[in-house]
This record gives structure tokens, sequence and C-alpha cells, in this order.
């Protein structure tokens, strides 16, 4: 055999991949913006931006004046992404940061919840960060499947926070206690003036290990209770807001946590060090004091052993739904934002279907919740029984699940839906009745919000309840599908 043809083949094999493969990779990056979008940010200056200057560790001023946090942090992978220079316009509190935003002293307003006042003069981002509500109480105190139960447990919440006007909404039959801040509301669970507390996950997670609050547990978390943290652009730059809406597309899910688990983890470092620095004086002194030395030790490893749990349980808690161990309501928006950004990306389709289980209420009137939380978890084991590996299924809310589908159209989507729909209505539950699914599916748009594709998924769903339940409907335009 010729050596020199196989040497020069395999050269050219090496020119052909490095021609095919380098630019895409390359056009990867580009892809985050349209050509237009570019041409702004070529010729777009320092762009100056409002901020929290203290809602750590969301983000927060340091002593320098920068600004930190977990959204900080999101805030420059996303301007980097897609080359924007960022300056921040310090102010010395919040209102002040609103104010200078209202009156064009700064651009875009890094990171706040998206409400109708604020719809006025701001155009929101996806949004940046996705933070559940979780309910503290303390350690002796059964997990909470669902605030329902509750009637006259007192919940200490600080006043005024869009958290105390949801409870007010839903729950009338909790006894309100209301604290002027964060620390007074975990107070009071603390010292059993309260029952429990309902707070941000991830400032309940900063404040339990900052603070030492270490009688204080997650007990559970109320799904509809949701911060969508989102940057708020001025509407008079349209093309400024498309910019940061890309660039906050094209973080990704483990990026995303990676920045959260480096902020809350810091103040574990802390801990650590501040015990070391005690222990060690004590080693230098009496017996009496080497007893009391030992005994700090012991302690030490206590706390270390909480804190480990502690982090155990926010990782778990944050992703998943106590009851059935699906994937919980933040996590399926986490993964819509990933899968959609690589469907868009790909051009494959892209699919998702709503679940719901039909006359769900009879089952809770006439067997009791306890039979109905066994019916949710059985209904949620046969889901992951009958889907693939890829495919993300979770818990929405109530008896509402929902499945997202890569690489699958309308209609494997459709088929996948109704092998569920039979194999729940086929099996034996171990209460005795009967029980069935009913489901709408939709195929997701390029460019489409999740709000917008649900929207259509819920309607194909309730035309599926309209026509006699135990059925998948195809969204409008796709009826006379498999
Ligand atoms: N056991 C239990 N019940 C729940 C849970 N979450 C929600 N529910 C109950 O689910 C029921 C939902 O009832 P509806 O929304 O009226 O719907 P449905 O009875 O399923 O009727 P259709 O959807 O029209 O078929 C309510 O009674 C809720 O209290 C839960 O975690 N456990």
């Amino acid at each position: 055999m010729n050596l020199v043809p196989g040497i020069s083949s395999g050269l050219i094999t090496l020119i052909f991949i490095g021609l095919f493969w380098v630019p895409p990779l390359w056009a990867q990056d580009r892809a985050w913006l349209s050509p237009e979008q570019w041409d702004y940010v070529a010729s777009r200056g320092v762009v100056r931006y409002c901020a929290d200057p203290d809602w750590a560790p969301f983000e927060y001023m340091d002593a320098a004046g920068e600004h930190q946090g977990i959204g900080a942090d999101l805030l420059r992978l996303a301007a980097e992404r897609v080359g924007l220079t960022l300056q921040l316009h310090p102010t010395p509190t919040w209102e002040a940061s609103l104010a200078a935003s209202r009156r064009g002293d700064c651009e875009f307003l890094s990171l706040l919840n998206r409400t109708p006042a604020r719809e006025a003069w701001l155009h929101f981002t996806e949004p940046l960060l996705i933070d559940e509500n979780v309910i503290i109480t303390r350690e002796d105190h059964p997990y909470v499947v669902s605030l329902d139960r509750f009637d006259g447990e007192r919940l200490a919440i600080p006043a005024g926070t869009a958290v105390e006007e949801w409870v007010r909404r839903d729950f009338p039959r909790l006894q309100l206690i209301l604290t002027q801040t964060e620390n007074e509301a975990f107070q009071l669970v603390s010292d059993r003036r309260a029952d429990m507390t309902i707070r941000s996950l991830i400032v309940a997670a900063h404040t339990i290990r900052k603070d030492g609050w270490f009688n204080l547990r997650i007990s559970g978390m109320q799904a509809d209770y949701v911060n969508l943290l989102r940057i708020g652009v001025r509407r008079d730059d349209p093309m400024l807001h498309a910019v940061l809406d890309a660039g906050v597309r094209s973080i990704s899910h483990s990026e995303r946590e990676a920045i959260i688990n480096r902020h809350v983890n810091v103040v574990r470092h802390e801990v650590e060090v501040i015990e070391k620095s005690i222990f060690w004086p004590l080693l230098g002194v009496l017996w009496v004091v080497l007893l009391t030395s030992g005994f700090w030790i012991l302690r030490q490893r206590a706390l270390n052993r909480r804190l480990s749990q502690l982090n155990l349980l926010l990782e778990k808690a944050a992703t998943t739904d106590p009851l059935t161990g699906l994937n919980n309501r933040a996590r399926l928006m986490l993964c819509f934002e990933e899968d959609s950004l690589r469907a868009q990306r790909s051009g494959c389709p892209y699919s998702l279907a709503l679940f719901d289980i039909d006359h769900f209420k009879r089952i809770n009137d006439t067997c009791g919740h306890v039979v109905g939380d066994q019916v949710l978890r059985e209904v949620a084991a046969l889901m992951a029984r009958n889907g693939r590996g890829s495919d993300r299924l979770g818990r929405w809310g109530g008896e509402e699940f929902m499945l997202l589908f890569h690489d699958s159209d309308i209609q494997s989507a459709m088929e996948a839906a109704e092998r569920i729909r039979a194999d729940v209505a086929a099996h034996a539950f171990s209460h005795g009745g009967e029980v069935t699914l009913s489901a709408g599916v939709a195929q997701w748009q390029p460019g489409e919000s999740l709000v917008r594709l649900m929207e259509r998924a819920d309607k194909a769903l309730y035309r599926a309840k309209q026509e006699g339940r135990n059925r998948a409907c195809p969204e409008q335009g796709h009826e006379s599908g498999p």
C-alpha cells in the first residue's frame, strides 16, 4: 500500500473537517443576535443600568461600590454573550433605582418581578432567574404538602411583599403575623411564636446559613408562588430590549445553577473559618477549657453536618415536587428555556403535552385527600415509565402534569400522550377506582414563549374535557392527527 496517498488523504480529511467544523462553532456564538442587532451593539456606547443596592444574595453593592450577587453575575454573562458594555448608575436605595429608571438616568433595571405598574415604562426580558418561595418551619414540624390543609396556623411574613398579597388571597384561614424584616419572621418561627414563614428559596438559604437559624428547615413549597426575576428595559429602546433578551436566553440551566451555588456556598466557608479561629486558641488553656473546646468541636461537626443536609435538601427542594418526586414547575420552566434554545439552533421540532386527571375532586371528596395523594403518585409513576429518557416530565401543579418532548412534532407527541392516557385508563389503581386523564398537545413554534405554547395546549386540553374526557386532543389546526 502506498503511504504517501494515505497521508495526503488524511490531510485532506483534516482540512475538510477544519473547513466544515470551525465555521459552525464560530457561527454559533454569532447566532445569539441578528446582523442588525450586532450592528446596533457595535455602534452602541456604554449602557447605564440601575440595581438594588441591598438585596443579597440576589444583588447588592460591596464595600468598593461594585455590583455583586447572583443577578449581577448573570447580567454580566448575558452582556458578555451579546457584546454589550455596561456601567452601573449607583443609587442609595431600590426606590431611588426605580425613580432613576423612570427619569431615564439609566436604561434598564437589572433584576425585578414584572408587575402591571412597572410595565407602564419597562419592557421585560425572559426570566434571568427563577426562584421558588418555600415554606419554612421548625425542625419538629411535619412536611407541608399544601397550605390548604391548615386552619388557624400562624404564618409570619414581611409586610407589603407580593407573598403577603398572594397568601391573603389564597389562604384566608391562615393567621398572618406581619413583620418589618425577613429576620424577624425567622425569629418568630424559631421562638415558637409563629408556626411557619414563606420566603424565597435563595434568600432563605442565604439567611438561614448566614444567621445560623439551625432549628429551622424547609418543609415544602407552594407550587404557584414563583419569583420570575427579569431585566426591565425602558420602552424607548426596543432594540436594547431584544439584545438583552437574547443574552438572557443564551444562559443555560447549568450555568445558572453554577452561579447560584457560588453565591449560596460562600457563606458556608465563612462559618467554618470563624469556628476554626475560635477553636485553636482554646487548645492552649486548662483541662476544663479543653473539655469546653471538645464540646465546641462536636458542635462544629453537628453544625457542618446540618449544613450539608440543608444543602442537599435545598438542591432537591429547588427542583423536585415533594409529593410525586417529579420535576417541579420551576424546573420545568428552566427545562423549557434550555430545550427551546436547543431546538431553535438545531431546527428540530419540539412539543408539549398538558395532562389533567379527570374528576379528581370526586376522588378527594369520596375517598379523602390521602387517597387523592396516592393517586397522584401512581399517575406520576405510570407517566414516568412511559416517557423516553430524553423527555422532561413534571408536575405543573394540583392534578396537572406536563411532558416536554425533544425532537417530536405534534404527531409523535400525540402518539406518546395517547399511550400514557391508555396506560393510566387500563391501570388497576390501589384504591380500587377508575382513573382517567385528558391531555392537550401543542407543537412549539420558533421564538415562542412557554406561556404562548401553554395557551394552545390548554385550549386543546379544554376541548378534550368538553368532548367527554379520557382522551388526548391536538391543538387547533391538527384535529385530524393520529
Ligand atoms: N389530594 C390532593 N388533592 C389536590 C392536590 N392539589 C390539588 N388537589 C385537588 O384537585 C382538585 C381539582 O379539582 P378541579 O380543578 O375541580 O378538577 P377536577 O375535579 O379534576 O375536574 P376536571 O378537571 O374538570 O375533570 C381540587 O379538589 C384540589 O383540592 C394535592 O396535592 N393532593
